[in-house]
């Protein structure tokens, strides 16, 4: 018998940071997460320079950034996440209500992703799963002079980034709204995180386990990450294809 799943967490606003960042650090139990990473198929991954990659249930069109698909998610991915995240209505005002695509990136320790933004190819929320090492997410402003976000923090002249996030090991983030559109995402390509303390983590006060990084240092491993979005154009591939209708 599979064990009763978490009741899904409040959502905890991060104090710190803007409100449509919210942190729930218990979301998949250890033998969820490890379930999980073992269903991966080995065959699926995309080698890129920095991470690895899976795109469910395929990469979008490159042009038009299209999701031209005739499957569904995996079971792996959609079991038990897609209830909870049902369950907590993050999608709820969404185009389809759902997510339909999943990103799977996997780091290495020493391995980041360069402050990005996620664009309008999806519906503005993503919804990340955390499994195996803890990293430190940096939220950057876009320093382009438009709107609140371009302030940046420039310490000794070297630019910061505003704020820091913990992500656990089996927990859920979800960025949506101005977080969305109006801030850069990154994670820095470093064997440990450094820092790691009540006045520089924005989310120290609703980690799960505290303890674990008592002495101010994240020394990483290798993390996946699976983000959850919906892709605003979907078309039905076999159409396209001409293999119905
Ligand atoms: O691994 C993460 O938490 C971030 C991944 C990301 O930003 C992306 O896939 O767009
Ligand atoms: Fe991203």
């Amino acid at each position: 018998m599979p064990s009763p799943p978490p009741t899904p967490s409040t959502p905890l606003p991060l104090p710190t940071l803007p409100k449509t960042i919210t942190y729930h650090p218990t979301f998949l139990t250890p033998t969820e997460q490890s379930t999980l990473l073992s269903s991966l198929p080995q065959t699926h991954w995309i080698p890129l320079s920095n991470r690895r990659l899976q795109a469910w249930p395929s990469p979008l069109t490159p042009t038009t950034s299209t999701l031209l698909t005739t499957t569904r998610l995996p079971p792996f991915l959609t079991d038990p996440i897609l209830p909870r995240l049902a369950q907590l209505g993050i999608f709820r005002n969404t185009a389809h209500g759902a997510p339909n695509h999943v990103l799977v990136n996997e780091y290495a320790p020493g391995q980041g992703i360069m402050p990005h933004e996620d664009g309008p190819a999806y519906a503005g929320v993503v919804a990340t799963v955390s499994l195996g090492g803890a990293v430190v997410l940096e939220i950057w402003g876009k320093g382009d002079g438009e709107g609140s976000a371009d302030e940046t923090s420039i310490v000794e002249g070297e630019r910061k980034p505003l704020y820091r996030i913990l992500q656990e090991p089996g927990s859920l983030l979800v960025t949506t709204g101005e977080a969305y559109t109006d801030y850069l995402h990154g994670i820095a390509a470093v064997e440990v995180d450094e820092d790691v303390n009540e006045a520089s983590i924005a989310n120290w006060h609703v980690l799960g386990d505290r303890g674990a990084y008592a002495g101010g240092r994240n020394v990483r491993g290798t993390r996946t990450s699976l983000t959850y979005r919906d892709v605003l154009r979907v078309r039905d591939g076999r159409r396209i294809l001409g293999l119905r209708g």
